[in-house]
């Protein structure tokens, strides 16, 4: 019998070593699992995933983290194929449709005819204009917009164009407007960018600056169709937790919840568990990347892992025997490495029913993220355009 719900969490950014290409993208040695466990000051505690075999997917286990004598489900690493290593080309390459071709970056910053039209369109001034972090980019030059209504644009190692705006200065809803517009502006074929995102902030000066949850992300629309979209026209439920509903443009989803945070995203997950629905329900908890894996900060990535298995001990007592769940991520951002981008690793993956038929069993390395989408769809009796499906390994 065949899944009757099945839940994927994506753990933004939580790689689990550099990927087989890592060279290519200068990541070889990141480990953001590896690194979070031995940079940890004090016990990392996760019973939870150790459970599932988090350590298992490893030649060497995640300090702190047991090696499952046996797993309680299914376990192994899936590798990306995808140009970039983004959420965007992540996410779309699991549900079938990997990003061959790298978008446009802009290291040197947006070219003049971009800002021009921005600043026409917003009657703003354009500054910044580079790759920078974005709690520093606030740091040095909010206190600047604060008294000029300028706009700061930044970028980073991903194809992504920023906006951060103080709130008060530059109301949400504003913002929103001027990514909308900026948006139209980049979706090729000269400029290609995956995703506009609102960086909005609040706080009185530099040093207490924080971004809100009124962060938003305006993709590319999907060039071609999704596994989404199969779900959707076979008449299933397909629920968007967090920001997937973002990185697809809402193409392919039933129903939409916001996450304000991870433990917010968890309470969302609970409440899908509670809905009696048929279908895929696909979060994303994005803490881990946005706060902890840019930010370099293992202690807080640490923090936030054991806050999630909390909550995820909480999900597997709440699943029913004909739920599956699937725990991965999209690529990873190792808080020990260098820079402040993401990192090019392979990523893990953990498969779990109460009513498994098989369990402690390796799923192997995936050879794309499109095997994930396609055991989805095998589940749900349809075919997939693109990924070997393991539905035969963990069907109950
Ligand atoms: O430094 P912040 O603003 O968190 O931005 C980061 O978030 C983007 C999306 O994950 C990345 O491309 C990186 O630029
Ligand atoms: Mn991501
Ligand atoms: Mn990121």
């Amino acid at each position: 019998m065949s899944y009757k719900r099945v839940f994927t969490i994506v753990l933004d950014s939580v790689g689990n070593g550099a990927a087989p290409d890592a060279d290519k993208f200068g990541d070889v040695g990141a480990d953001t699992l590896g690194h979070v466990g031995s940079h940890y000051a004090g016990k990392l505690a996760l019973p939870n995933l150790a459970k599932l075999g988090l350590s298992n997917t490893r030649t060497t286990p995640i300090e702190g983290v047991a090696v499952a004598e046996p797993a309680l489900g299914n376990f192994g690493n899936m590798n990306e194929i995808s140009a970039g290593k983004d959420s965007m080309d992540g996410h779309w390459e699991m549900m079938g449709l990997p990003v061959m071709k790298p978008l446009s970056t802009f290291p040197d910053g947006f070219p003049a005819w971009l800002i021009e039209k921005l600043e026409t369109f917003a009657g703003r001034k354009v500054i910044v204009n580079k790759p920078y972090s974005g709690t520093d980019v606030i740091h040095d030059y909010g206190e600047h917009q604060m008294a000029t209504g300028d706009l700061i644009v930044y970028t980073s190692g991903d194809s992504v164009l920023q906006i951060a705006a103080h709130e008060d200065v530059i109301p949400v809803e504003e913002l929103y407007r001027i990514c909308e517009y900026a948006r139209t502006l980049v979706n090729g074929p000269e400029v290609t960018i995956g995703r506009v995102i609102a960086r909005p902030y609040v706080g009185p000066d530099k040093d207490h600056f924080t971004r809100t949850a009124n962060r938003r992300d305006f993709s590319l629309a999907p060039i071609g169709e999704t596994a989404l979209d199969e779900l959707k026209a076979a008449g299933l439920d397909v629920i968007a937790v967090g920001k997937t509903n973002d990185i697809f443009s809402g193409q392919g989803f039933t129903q939409n919840f916001h996450n304000e945070s991870n433990m917010d995203g968890m309470d969302h997950v609970m409440t899908v568990l509670g809905q009696d629905f048929h279908g895929f329900c696909f979060t994303n908890l994005v803490d881990f990347d946005a706060m902890y894996g840019h930010r370099r900060n293992p202690q807080g990535f640490g923090q936030a892992l054991m806050d999630f298995d909390q909550r995820l001990g909480e999900v597997l007592a709440a699943m029913k025997p004909d739920d599956l769940l699937l725990i991965t991520a999209d690529h990873g951002n190792d808080p020990g490495f260098t820079g402040s981008d993401h990192t090019r690793e392979t990523v893990p993956l953990l498969a779990y029913s109460p009513s498994m038929k098989e369990t402690n069993q390796s799923l192997g390395t995936r050879t794309t993220f499109s095997d994930l989408g396609a055991t989805i769809l095998e589940n749900f009796g349809l075919t997939a355009q693109r990924g070997s499906s393991f539905y035969d390994a963990i069907k109950n």
